[in-house]
């Protein structure tokens, strides 16, 4: 039987040059064959290109339509209404960026989208922050807190009331349909598939709330893209790209493909934080986004990271004699602040030329 390891040489090796599309109807399925067959496709997409759609999955198109609404809402409002939600206000990397304040890549001039960063809220998930406070009353302090989201407030933004509301539907649907994805990467990587359930109980999940405008036929410079290209930090990013397309995976030869939109489904793409916890079994991909042309573009990707307090070790399929370690462990919690840190002071410190 091939190694995990050795699959994943072979499957580094052969590249790809389309992003699979893969059915979830089996994923809670009562037969284990099932599951298997499903993990299966699952582990050939996290080894190869590290991005996958999933159709038929649990999220109710109505909550995805309300959180568009939710988006384009926000962005409509002043600028001088969004800035008193500016990310600078907030320790933790929630709230607004605006156009060109952010850069993935210091070569360019900074990117063509805004974007609203929103964690988990202490009313949605008390568990969490309470288990927070316990740590804290135990001296023991997370390098990466949950902690409270910036809102605009109600005079400034009329509809802030009814998306609280929507916030807790939101976040939680989608929650769901991460953990549910656990038990199949735990069954790609030949793991127990209850391996990863001590592990996502306080799960870190940033919502995050993208427009890029529409600049019209105009030329655009190269250094200003819509989204730098970059790989994302967490375990995976649940992606909801709308219905105007714009986002592009590169793959190992250096080209880069079209991420169409498929109505319907979510893109799954592996971050950096399981990349590493795995030893580099799954692949974290390059990934941008053009500006948009003609059309406005609103994208909602969430970022699910496991428990900040979950030490980054390989489990044991991922490690063989010809692959060793090859990083020192740390939590994800700290992993991820680091990871966020080098962004977010790259930006403060940025004079864009
Ligand atoms: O807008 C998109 O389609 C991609 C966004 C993205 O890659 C990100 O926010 O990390
Ligand atoms: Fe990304």
């Amino acid at each position: 039987m091939t190694s995990l390891a050795a699959l994943a040489d072979e499957l580094i090796a052969t590249d790809f040059s389309e992003i699979p599309i893969i059915d979830l109807t089996d994923a809670a399925s009562p037969s284990l064959e099932k599951r298997e067959l499903l993990a299966k496709e699952i582990r050939h997409a996290c080894l190869n290109a590290g991005f996958f759609y999933v159709k038929n999955h649990p999220v109710p198109s109505a909550i995805i339509n309300r959180t568009f609404s939710m988006s384009e809402s926000f962005f409509h409002l002043p600028v001088e209404a969004k800035e008193t939600v500016d990310v600078s206000h907030s320790s933790n990397f929630r709230g607004y960026m605006g156009l060109l304040t952010e850069n993935n890549d210091p070569a360019n001039k900074g990117e063509m989208h805004e974007a609203f960063n929103i964690g988990l809220d202490p009313t949605l998930a008390p568990e969490v922050f309470q288990h927070q406070e316990d740590k804290r009353g135990q001296g023991e302090t997370e390098d990466l807190e949950h902690s409270e989201n910036l809102w605009p407030s109600q005079s400034d933004w009329r509809d802030a009331a009814n998306f609280v509301y929507e916030r807790v539907e939101q976040s939680s649907a989608l929650l769901k349909l991460g953990q549910s994805l656990f038990p199949l990467f735990a069954l790609a990587l030949d793991l127990p598939e209850n391996f990863f359930d001590d592990k996502i109980q306080h799960p870190a999940a940033i919502m995050r709330l993208l427009h890029y405008p529409a600049m019209g036929n105009a030329e655009v410079d190269e250094r200003t893209p819509g989204i730098g290209a970059h790989t994302d930090f967490e375990c995976f990013t649940i992606l909801c790209q709308g219905d105007v397309p714009g986002l592009q995976v590169q793959n190992r030869k250096g080209v880069w493909i079209d991420a169409v939109c498929i109505p319907g489904t979510f893109i799954i793409n592996i971050g950096d934080q399981f990349a590493r916890w795995t030893n580099d079994i799954f692949v974290s991909t390059r990934h941008r986004a053009l500006p948009a042309k003609t059309h406005p573009r609103y994208s909602i990707p969430f970022f699910f990271g496991c428990d900040h307090d979950v030490p980054l070790i390989p489990p044991p399929t991922c490690v063989t004699v010809d692959r060793p370690w090859r990083y020192q462990p740390i939590t994800a919690g700290k992993y991820v602040k680091m990871r966020l840190s080098e962004v977010y002071n790259v930006k403060k410190d940025q004079t864009i030329s």
